[in-house]
């Protein structure tokens, strides 16, 4: 039978996720979405993708919340796609102004996430990405600095997931798409 249109996008998608083993520390099998980035065709897939979800699950989103780093380089494509804002979860000590901050632990160490305080405000809907979910520590305090603000989360996306770590179960009760998964 012939492949959907989806099933194509995610097999591009596939074929630009690299992986390191032992990166950045031994035992750490690094999946790298890089490439995805230097190939229009791959990052219109994932985009395309993104933007279904969201428009047929979440159509109410007020704003798209993109994780540092790699956050980034998809959220604003997605926010700008769906014509609502973008807002940035940095590491702790970039962001000026009043911020909230919180502590985290993620599959290769530690870390702490900062928003600014007007970033969000109570009740807007929000929906969080990244490029990846590993043990989930790093959505985890994401979405609780978006609970610190009152936001409602309506979910979360991410390009890559990696099951034998749970990170969905960490989210839970709030959902989690994913394109690829190992
Ligand atoms: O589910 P977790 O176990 O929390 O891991 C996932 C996080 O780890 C990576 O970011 P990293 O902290 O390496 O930062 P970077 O994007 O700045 O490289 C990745 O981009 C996710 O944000
Ligand atoms: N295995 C992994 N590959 C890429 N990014 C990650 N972030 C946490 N774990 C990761």
């Amino acid at each position: 039978m012939a492949e959907s249109k989806e099933e194509s996008k995610l097999a591009l998608i596939t074929r630009f996720i690299r992986q390191f083993p032992d990166f950045p520390s031994k035992g750490i099998v690094f999946r790298d979405i890089c490439p995805i980035m230097k190939h229009p065709a791959a990052l219109t897939a994932v985009m395309d993708l993104f933007e279904k979800h969201v428009r047929e699950t979440q159509p109410l989103v007020d704003l798209i919340v993109g994780i540092d780093a790699r956050g980034f380089l998809f959220g604003p494509l997605l926010a700008q796609r769906l014509g609502v804002g973008f807002v940035m979860v940095r590491k702790k000590g970039k962001l000026p102004g009043p911020t909230v901050s919180v502590a985290y632990t993620l599959e290769y160490g530690t870390a702490e996430a900062e928003i600014q305080e007007d970033s969000v405000s109570p009740g807007q809907k929000v929906v969080l990405i990244d490029d990846l979910l590993a043990t989930g520590g790093t959505l985890f305090a994401a979405c609780e600095l978006m609970k610190k603000r009152g936001a409602e989360i309506l979910g979360c996306l991410v390009v890559v997931e990696l099951n034998d770590l749970s990170g969905r179960e960490k989210l839970k009760p709030h959902a989690v798409f994913s394109l690829i998964q190992y």
